[in-house]
């Protein structure tokens, strides 16, 4: 059953974005999406599906310092990074956003997502809150989409489910995700991810209305 009491909204509302294409001419953040959610949710799984069934869309690649999981490769899901490398990146300003995230930091390289958009190539950024409110206030145009689960039973299922953080790490997560289910309504629209391949195709839809 689907308990989604922190939420007003019926998970639709696109909250007055005009979608990528529509209105006035293109200004080239148009073709950027920001998806985030908290962890445990589905961002990954969504990402990887989109990525399968659109090729055509570009999925930006974060730079963190948190340690690679079994079977992540730099380069892939993640640059990994040094505290020292990190640090560079800001200081250098190659860094569109960053945020430190349950213990380690994440960031967006900056130059590549520019590149992509200049290119006209629709772009998304897999990123948390404090991430998307920085692109919220640097390229306003990018439409800030949130990926919610279907009840928080749920979603603490699926980070457990997992199985690749211990209970302390889970225990953060869960903590950072009430703060982010708590600021939903700062996103121009929320999809519910009952269905990954459904979340997809609503995406891809508000992606290239
Ligand atoms: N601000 C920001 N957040 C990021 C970036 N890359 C990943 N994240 C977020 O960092 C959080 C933790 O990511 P990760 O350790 O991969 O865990 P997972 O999302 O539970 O698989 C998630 O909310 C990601 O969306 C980034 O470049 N910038
Ligand atoms: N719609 C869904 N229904 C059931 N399980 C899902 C769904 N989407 C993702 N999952 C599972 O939930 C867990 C967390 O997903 P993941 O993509 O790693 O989340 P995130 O990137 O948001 O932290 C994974 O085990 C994944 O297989």
């Amino acid at each position: 059953m689907t308990d989604r009491s922190w939420s007003d909204g019926d998970g639709t509302d696109l909250g007055g974005f005009v979608p990528p294409g529509g209105g006035s001419p293109d200004h080239a953040t148009r073709r950027l999406t920001v998806l985030s959610g908290p962890s445990g949710v589905g961002k990954s799984t969504v990402v990887a599906e989109l990525r399968r069934a659109h090729p055509e869309v570009w999925l930006s690649v974060s730079v963190t310092t948190r340690m690679p999981r079994p079977g992540e490769t730099h380069g892939v899901e993640y640059f990994f990074v040094d505290n020292d490398g990190f640090d560079r990146l800001i200081e250098s300003g190659e860094l569109l956003e960053w945020a430190e995230f349950a213990g380690n930091r994440y960031g967006t390289p900056r130059q590549a997502v520019l590149d992509k958009l200049a290119q006209g190539v629709p772009t998304v950024l897999e990123i948390d809150l404090q991430g998307a409110r920085q692109v919220r206030e640097s390229m306003p145009e990018a439409l800030l989409v949130f990926l919610a689960p279907p009840s928080w039973e749920e979603l603490e299922k699926r980070l457990r489910g997992r199985g690749t953080e211990p209970e302390d790490v889970i225990a953060r997560r869960l903590e950072a995700g009430r703060i982010e289910l708590a600021a939903e309504k700062e996103f121009d629209t929320t999809l519910v991810n009952t269905n990954v391949q459904d979340v997809c195709h609503r995406l891809i839809a508000l992606m290239t209305a």
